[in-house]
């Protein structure tokens, strides 16, 4: 599916020391991106282009003003916008060129000989990311070091440092699977292994989170308790050790992969052991039977599992006719899911899983891998991200979310810049449209488009301004097909031609929307009481 891209407008781009920063007309059009001194001069020929097959965008994530082009390190634009939101208008724009250029050139031949190109371009980015990285720590260092240090900016300064490192990981590990296809093209089997996520996860942070989740089978969670009631659950203080699941991306420097038929297979299975041990409880319809997948898990859950045992077992699975249980949605395949969270006694949301929950959504943004949706997850995952900050900064007396808005409720912090109570406000506000979108989808309308306006009229539309509505119009266009998104929430496409599957996702929605609702209704009822909603349009 291709996007109009083109744009045009005034940028400024940096000349030099004496220059400076000057207005320029930049035009994007049919994958050329020029410049030209005025729009006078447009017509007339213009001062530089670049074609953006061979660029990379990098979005500053200290300066949401900023973004440069660069050719294979050899250029390279410093742009600058006027504001943020004209600055997201042109990276989405860059961004769904880029990807419109890309899906012209998939073919065998141009991937192979494309690897050298790409590598060497995310070697600049790993370079880039790396110099950011020790700028930012050089600036917490620096104001740490002071007789009265600002605990606000150095509070603010580490969250840039963790979202630029998260940013830097990602793109390393991008990186180095560029290098290892460059060096020696991977076998079927070690892609599979490889390619489990198209952020940079890799699939033995997995299991290792997979072995720790086995202690969460003594506690009761939203998801496994129809009859719920605060008073019945217990605290889940396992979860609270678990290490973040998602790395944080701000740079678009290249659109999103899709997930092929053997990534999925392979999310199936890396996923297979929360799977099982949530089907077994909380979706009774299909636990009866011994899984498949339990061969599968106590090779990949045991210390020794490499990769030969993995690929055996992923073999074994693969050539097995489809049990109705191993039929696995996104939902029930999700590591951390909203049925996980456990409350308090007094409804208190464990501020761990609430997050972990939240970060289970992203891979789905990856996997439907449109530039178009780059904003939304930045702007999410910036959300999550400010709020395990201030979890981290004190984890017992932030356990809970209402713990750490009860905090800046205190002291008087809710309205400040980056608190954690206007991240998790728009945190809650994404979640409620997406919680609408399901529950519409589930109700059997099938045009997405219409299905996501219509969540999107009562949810975040009244806080947006035309800017971010016109992103929300952007976003839509590139939404999938139906039939692509039914196939994007099964851990195996094959799967979802089955006439059974359907089903099975509608009960797995059902049971994750109905999750979110008693989450969100207890976070909306907590701003209603002390009145923390702010009406303000973006
Ligand atoms: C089929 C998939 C289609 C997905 C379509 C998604 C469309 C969403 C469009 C929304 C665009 C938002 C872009 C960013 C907007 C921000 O400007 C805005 C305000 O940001 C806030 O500003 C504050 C300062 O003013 C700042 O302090 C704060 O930190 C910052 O957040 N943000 C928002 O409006 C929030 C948008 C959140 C959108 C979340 C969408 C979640 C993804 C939905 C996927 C749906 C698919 C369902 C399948 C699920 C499978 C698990």
């Amino acid at each position: 599916m291709s996007l109009n891209s083109d744009i045009e407008g005034t940028l400024f781009k940096w000349t030099n020391y004496w220059g400076g920063w000057q207005a320029r007309w930049v035009v994007l059009h049919g994958g050329v991106l020029s410049y030209y001194n005025s729009v006078d001069e447009v017509g007339k020929g213009c001062r530089a282009s670049i074609n953006l097959t061979a660029s990379d965008i990098i979005a500053y994530p200290n300066d949401n003003t900023r973004f440069d082009v660069v050719v294979a390190n050899e250029q390279r634009w410093y742009l600058k916008a006027a504001n943020p939101g004209e600055r997201q208008a042109w990276l989405i724009s860059l961004g769904t060129s880029k990807a419109n250029q890309a899906e012209k050139e998939v073919t065998p031949d141009r991937i192979a000989s494309g690897s050298h190109d790409k590598l060497r371009q995310s070697m600049g980015e790993v370079r880039l990311f790396c110099d950011l990285l020790v700028r930012q720590a050089v600036n917490v260092k620096v104001e740490a070091q002071k007789d009265q240090p600002d605990i606000q900016k150095i509070s603010d300064s580490s969250t840039l440092l963790s979202t630029t490192c998260d940013t830097f990981l990602a793109t390393l590990g991008r990186c180095m699977d560029l290098s290892e296809s460059v060096l020696a093209p991977p076998t079927t089997t070690t892609r599979l292994l490889r390619s489990q996520s198209s952020d940079g996860q890799h699939a033995l942070p997995k299991l290792r989170i997979q072995r720790s989740k086995q202690k969460k089978h003594t506690t009761k969670s939203i998801g496994q308790s129809p009859s719920w009631s605060p008073s019945s659950l217990a605290s889940n203080k396992a979860a609270e050790t678990d290490p973040p699941l998602q790395t944080s991306s701000n740079e678009v420097t290249s659109p999103s992969t899709n997930l092929n038929s053997e990534t999925s297979s392979l999310s199936s299975l890396t996923t297979s052991d929360s799977a099982s041990s949530k089907t077994s409880e909380s979706n009774k319809t299909r636990s009866n039977s011994p899984l498949k997948q339990n061969t599968i898990n106590e090779k990949l859950n045991s210390s020794e599992a490499n990769s030969n045992q993995v690929c055996e077992a992923l073999h074994e699975y693969r050539g097995s006719p489809v049990e109705e249980e191993t039929m696995l949605t996104f939902f029930s395949a999700m590591l951390h899911s909203f049925s996980d969270i456990v409350l308090e006694e007094d409804g208190g949301i464990s501020t761990i899983s609430f997050l972990s929950a939240c970060e289970g959504i992203i891979p789905f943004l990856d996997t439907i891998g449109s530039t178009a949706f780059a904003p939304v997850k930045m702007d999410f995952m910036g959300n999550i991200s400010k709020l395990r900050t201030k979890h981290s900064s004190e984890p017992s007396r932030f356990a809970t979310l209402q713990g750490i808005l009860h905090q800046e409720i205190a002291t008087s912090t809710t309205k400040v810049r980056n608190s954690a109570t206007d991240a998790l406000m728009w945190l809650k506000r994404g979640l409620r449209f997406m919680q609408k979108f399901l529950l519409i989808f589930m109700n059997g309308e099938r045009n997405l488009t219409f299905a996501l306006n219509q969540a999107y009229s009562v949810t975040l539309k009244p806080y947006h301004g035309w800017v971010v509505k016109g992103i929300f119009a952007l976003a839509v266009k590139a939404a999938p097909y139906p039939n692509n998104f039914i196939k994007a929430l099964a851990t195996n496409p094959d799967h979802a031609q089955d006439k059974r599957f359907l089903g099975i996702l509608m009960e797995d929605v059902d049971q994750y929307t109905t999750a979110m609702d008693v989450v969100l209704n207890i976070v909306d009822n907590f701003y209603d009481q002390f009145k923390l909603e702010s009406t303000a349009v973006v």
